[in-house]
């Protein structure tokens, strides 16, 4: 079985623990480096796997990934050359950091370490992620199909051009954090409107979850389901209309240009 190292317990390394030991990996093949002590016993606790220093993670692992904040990434290679060094190439190194390009990983590493970067997302908690993977200057096929197989029982995983990992993480990365402010937007209305918290969070999320299970099962785009609820001269019309003039798409374009935006930055940062 392939080990893994998770290199940062934070809420990306968990969301990936966690789908993978949902999905059936068991406890003793995966091992995470988490600094951060309480958190560090939090995880053994919740989890029942071992926590241990970045070094000590990285020996024998199979496949290693990086999941920290792009700015701690340059520290954390510098305590995985040696391993990886040692190791005789044999290791994957997988970066989830946003931004951070795959030549940074290449430049602080012994040469020809294969590196595949990925932008996941935290759906992959619950075994819902939408990962999208791109292959380092020394990563063959087989080191790409190594992290399908790794990351496919989590989610959905597509193959991108390194320069599309930007838009990428605006679109899924990010994503969650969209739809969970809609919810509450539309909580927070409900309950505007006269219905009690409980009720109003209940109908909102069964509403999220019933159209997201249309939308991944049907043959009809987003823009004919959403035609189907709108009944002629309805509810539904006028409330898009005011959706429209609110300026709804165009706020969802700039918002997920500044998202792109901050990811070239924050690569540009790691360097
Ligand atoms: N959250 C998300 O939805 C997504 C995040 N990502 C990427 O994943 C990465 C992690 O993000 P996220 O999980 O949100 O961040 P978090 O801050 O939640 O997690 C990072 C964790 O790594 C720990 N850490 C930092 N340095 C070390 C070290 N030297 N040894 C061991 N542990 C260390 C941090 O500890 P401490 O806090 O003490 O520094 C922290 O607990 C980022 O690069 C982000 O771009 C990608 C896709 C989605
Ligand atoms: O907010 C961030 O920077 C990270 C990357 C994508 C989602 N979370």
């Amino acid at each position: 079985m392939t080990r893994i190292a998770v290199i940062g317990g934070g809420r990306i390394g968990e969301a990936l623990i966690s789908g993978l030991l949902g999905a059936g990996r068991p406890a003793k093949d995966l091992v995470v480096a988490e600094k951060f002590e309480e958190r560090a016993r939090e995880l053994t606790e919740r989890f029942g796997i071992r926590v241990t220093s970045t070094a000590d993670a990285a020996e024998g692992a199979d496949i290693i990934v990086v999941a920290v904040k792009p700015g701690d990434v340059p520290a954390i290679l510098d305590d995985l050359a040696p391993v990886v060094e040692e190791s005789d190439l044999d290791q994957l190194l997988v970066s989830m950091a946003a931004g951070v390009p795959t030549t940074l990983f290449e430049a602080r590493l012994p040469a020809g370490t294969p590196i595949v970067r990925v932008m996941p997302n935290t759906p992959m908690l619950v075994g819902q992620g939408a990962s999208a993977v791109t292959a380092g200057r020394h990563a063959t096929a087989e080191h790409l199909a190594a992290v399908e197989a790794m990351l496919s029982p989590v989610g959905l995983v597509v193959k991108v051009g390194e320069a599309q990992l930007d838009a990428v993480t605006a679109v899924s990365g990010s994503g969650p954090a969209y739809f969970f402010l809609v919810v509450e937007a539309m909580v927070d209305a409900g309950v505007a409107l006269g219905l009690p918290r409980t009720v109003a969070t209940e109908l909102t999320v069964q509403t999220i979850v019933g159209s997201a299970a249309m939308l991944a099962d049907s043959d009809e785009s987003a823009t004919e389901l959403r035609a189907a609820v709108t009944s002629p001269g309805g509810t539904t019309a006028a409330a898009v209309g005011q959706l429209e003039r609110g300026g709804v798409r165009a706020a969802l374009l700039d918002a997920l240009t500044a998202a792109r935006d901050r990811s070239v930055q924050l690569g540009a940062g790691s360097q």
